[in-house]
């Protein structure tokens, strides 16, 4: 494998670099909306911005969007998929997704996490570090299932959810759009649209979204954040 092109140069995008070298990746650049007052993520350069991306697409054998924001990663999945970007998933070796699982275009597997069998993930997702996904769940875009959560079977998440570091979350409950789940929750129901939980078992706390799971401030700066 050639030339991969990572959007997004923050820590997020360090762990992808990573895992995309252990897949076979030889040549990794990034681009951040940082850049020209950064031209360096550790020993990778920065080669541009966002912009600068779309206009040296045809240089990369791969392109991978390593934004931390949910609802932005996905924009900048769907404008790159527009200009026909050869968007990549990535699993690293350490983690383990089943052969009967569908990971959308632009997904992440990080080290120790588990994708059991006939679970399906949207375009976007992060499965992140130790986190485990069970059987036959539904991972709408965006999804993020930070470090250590535990997902049980049968639960639907909806698009752009951030589940929190180490939380828990029981078997068949649907999660809606937009939802944060807090770092160490337990959730036991189901979790409307743009709701914020936390605690065990999970309560709401307040929301951060408006009735349709709209951000309130969205933007498609390629930030790393
Ligand atoms: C590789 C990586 O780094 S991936 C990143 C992983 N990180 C995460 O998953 C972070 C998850 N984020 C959280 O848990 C956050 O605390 C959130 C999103 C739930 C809440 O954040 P905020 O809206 O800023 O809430 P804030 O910090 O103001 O706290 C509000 C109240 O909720 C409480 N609270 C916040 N988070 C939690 C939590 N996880 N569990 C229990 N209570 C919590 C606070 O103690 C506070 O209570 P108080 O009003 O009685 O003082």
């Amino acid at each position: 494998m050639s030339m991969l092109a990572i959007l997004g140069a923050g820590g997020h995008g360090k762990v992808v670099a990573d895992c995309a070298e252990l897949q076979g990746w030889e040549t990794v650049h990034f681009y951040d909306d940082a850049w020209p007052d950064r031209v360096t993520t550790e020993h990778w350069p920065i080669q541009g911005s966002g912009r600068h991306l779309l206009q040296n697409l045809r240089h990369y054998g791969g392109v991978f969007v390593a934004i931390g924001n949910n609802r932005r990663r996905c924009s900048w999945l769907q404008v790159l998929a527009a200009q026909r970007a050869p968007i990549v998933s990535l699993i690293h070796p350490a983690a383990m997704v089943s052969r009967y699982a569908e990971l959308g275009m632009g997904t992440l597997a990080v080290a120790g996490c588990i994708v059991n069998a006939f679970t399906r993930c949207g375009e976007g997702t992060i499965i992140n570090t130790g986190a485990t996904v069970g059987h036959d769940c539904l991972l709408g875009q965006g999804v993020h299932v930070a470090p250590g959560a535990n997902l049980a079977g049968h639960v639907v998440v909806g698009a752009y959810t951030w589940v929190g570091i180490g939380a828990r979350v029981i078997q068949c409950v649907t999660i809606g759009k937009g939802v944060f789940i807090g770092a160490g929750a337990t959730v036991i129901g189901s979790v409307r649209d743009g709701e914020k939980v936390v605690g065990t078992p999970a309560r709401p706390l307040r929301d951060t979204f408006d009735a349709t799971g709209e951000e309130l401030s969205p933007t498609l700066a390629a930030s790393s954040s």
